[in-house]
């Protein structure tokens, strides 16, 4: 049992602001320090200065997981190593040809860790809420996490609830109805995910991405952006094609 390893302790976070004419490099050089690599291909200009997104949620859930399967197309399996304080990745997604730099800040899900992350949630443009399909108190300690959002965070924070782990097919308590229930009840999106497989993975960044593109930039005669729309549209179902996703 590794639930008390480390998973990165965070002593101080200092920001570096990349600044010049739009395509002298600024995206690719920050690509470059945190990947180790150059992405070519055509240019598409940034928008904004980018967007911290933050995944919370009780301790094991899978945010660390989600987010290494968003980040390096990988799943961490092995044991738990539960994380302290807070970590953070950065990754460009495209959205509309246009690219979008998403901060991706994750958070110890454990009691004793709670000051450190409040401090945070102000920073946050958008929250990823997870709960783990097999875990009935992650559920239903979803509601005290929103009560804590309406607390510490932005009032107009995108929050989107994801109940994770949805591979497990065999060990679920929660439903996939019961999450949609409660995501309605709060009038957030929702949908079920999977690190291990990546099911809904990428979609649920991608659509925060998009609803944090569109609220920043606004095209003329475009039709606004309605992130549940976008949601039903792209989803997979974890009750479709035999309940294993
Ligand atoms: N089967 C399955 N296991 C998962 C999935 N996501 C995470 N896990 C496992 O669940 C455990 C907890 O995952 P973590 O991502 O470390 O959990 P966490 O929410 O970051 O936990 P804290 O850092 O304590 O807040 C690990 O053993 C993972 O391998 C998933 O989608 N499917």
């Amino acid at each position: 049992d590794c639930s008390g390893c480390m998973k990165s302790v965070l002593l101080k976070l200092t920001q570096t602001i990349l600044v010049g004419d739009s395509g002298v490099g600024k995206t690719s050089l920050l690509v470059q320090f945190d990947q180790g690599k150059f992405i070519s291909g055509s240019f598409s200009a940034t928008v904004g200065i980018g967007f911290t997104v933050m995944l919370l949620g009780d301790s094991a859930v899978g945010k660390t997981c989600v987010l290494v399967r968003f980040k390096d197309g990988a799943f961490l399996g092995g044991n738990f190593i539960a994380t302290v304080g807070i970590d953070f990745r950065n990754k460009v997604v495209t959205v509309d040809n246009m690219k979008v730099k998403l901060q991706i800040w994750d958070t110890a899900g454990q009691e004793r860790f709670r000051s450190v992350t409040h401090a945070y949630y102000r920073d946050a443009q958008a929250l990823l809420l997870l709960y783990d399909i097999t875990r009935k108190s992650s559920f239903d300690n979803i509601r005290a996490w929103l009560t804590e959002i309406s607390e510490y965070a932005k009032k107009d924070v995108v929050i989107m609830l994801l109940g994770n782990k949805s591979d497990m097919a065999a060990e679920r308590v929660i439903t996939h109805e019961e999450g949609e229930k409660l995501a309605k009840e709060y009038g957030v999106p929702f949908m079920e995910t999977s690190a291990k497989t990546g099911v809904n993975v990428e979609l649920a960044f991608q659509a925060i991405a998009r609803e944090l593109k569109h609220r920043n930039i606004q095209q003329p005669h475009e039709p606004k952006f309605k992130i549940h729309d976008y949601i039903e549209s792209q989803k997979q179902k974890s009750n479709c094609c035999g309940g294993i996703m």
